[in-house]
């Protein structure tokens, strides 16, 4: 859906930002740009709408070169979120989710009714916020706006930059779970710019990480990333934690489920799902404090989860990366 050839970056003053960069993005894809500060991911990502033009390279969309495009009309086919939101103060969230369609010509009621579906669909009750203004809202519904508005244009791209950055750590987990759910529904094609690289782990299907100068470390799967960092650089970035994080990216795997065998239903406390990762797993076993879970298949209980199997469901996913790596 989107390719990056041999695309680089100089600024006026001589700064590299981007450098001979090869990417690719699959339709429907969610793709999470990730490095340290000014290492050239939000210079990437404003290539790719042309708010930046880049001095060498070819970009295309959907096989079609952006530079030989218009830059109006690419930008109407591409969403954008940022971090500051953008949203117009003087216009009513409805109207500022409009914005787009109204450009393309579409009847207005028509957009209207689009925007209250679409607001719906952000998880803000149109019948309550329709008629606000963005200043009567909370950073986070204002960021549900911002997406509303960018998903307006049915656009086949839509990037975001920093979109999670400016609400509560609280709040980010709550929108980052709705966008994966909301992705999920729409399809649309994803890249993301994070400073966090938890926040790439947890909403990526591919991760990019960056090094200083626009230089693509690695670009790969989170399980791969965090099981099998390319060089130094990325371990250190990954970071020291990186284990933990793996828990989040590794599924549950049955053989590592205990059986019921001599487990008495009281002992059994919380229920996680099957198919949860160990992450998930683990929390639930930190918050129900009895050193086991119950694993539910539907609605029958078929084992139970300590934290020992945690640990060798862990080791094991490990293991198998290190030897599905070798020739
Ligand atoms: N208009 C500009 N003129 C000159 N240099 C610029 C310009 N815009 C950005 N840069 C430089 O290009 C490099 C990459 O910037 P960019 O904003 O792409 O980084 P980033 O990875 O998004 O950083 P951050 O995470 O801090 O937002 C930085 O060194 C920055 O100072």
């Amino acid at each position: 859906m989107i390719r990056l050839r041999g695309v680089g970056k100089t600024y006026d003053d001589g700064t590299v930002a981007v450098q001979d960069l090869d990417l690719d993005v699959a339709r429907g894809e969610l793709v999470c740009l990730v490095g340290p500060s000014g290492c050239g991911k939000s210079t990437t990502l404003k290539m790719v709408n042309r708010l930046i033009e880049p001095t060498s390279g070819t970009i295309e969309i959907d096989g079609e070169d952006v530079t030989r495009q218009d830059p109006v009309q690419l930008r109407r086919r591409i969403g954008y979120v940022i971090q500051q939101v953008g949203l117009f103060p003087h216009q009513k969230v409805v109207d500022n989710v409009m914005t787009v369609p109204t450009l393309q010509g579409v009847p207005r009621a028509k957009a209207r009714e689009r925007a209250r579906d679409l607001l719906e669909l952000v998880g803000l009750d149109p019948a309550r916020y329709a008629g606000r203004y963005p200043h009567q809202l909370s950073g986070g519904q204002q960021q549900r706006v911002g997406v509303a508005r960018a998903l307006a244009g049915d656009p086949a791209v839509l990037l975001m930059d920093e979109p999670f950055g400016a609400v509560d750590p609280v709040v980010r987990l709550r929108l980052q779970d709705e966008f994966l759910r909301l992705q999920d529904e729409v399809g649309v094609t994803v890249v993301l710019v994070t400073h966090d690289i938890d926040e790439a782990v947890r909403l990526g299907d591919r991760v990019a990480v960056f090094a200083g100068g626009g230089r693509l470390a690695q670009f790969d799967t989170p399980a791969r990333l965090l099981g099998r960092p390319a060089d130094d650089f990325v371990a250190e970035f990954v970071g020291s934690t990186s284990g933990l994080r793996r828990l989040t990216v590794t599924p549950l795997d049955p053989v590592h489920v205990e059986p019921l065998d001599g487990v008495r239903a009281g002992d059994l406390g919380a229920a996680v799902d099957a198919d949860i990762t160990l992450g998930e797993a683990l929390a639930v076993l930190l918050r129900d404090d009895r050193g086991m879970v119950g694993v539910r298949d539907g609605a029958r209980f078929v084992g139970v989860l300590t934290p020992n199997g945690v640990h060798r469901a862990l080791r094991a996913a490990l293991a198998e990366m290190a030897e599905s790596d070798s020739p």
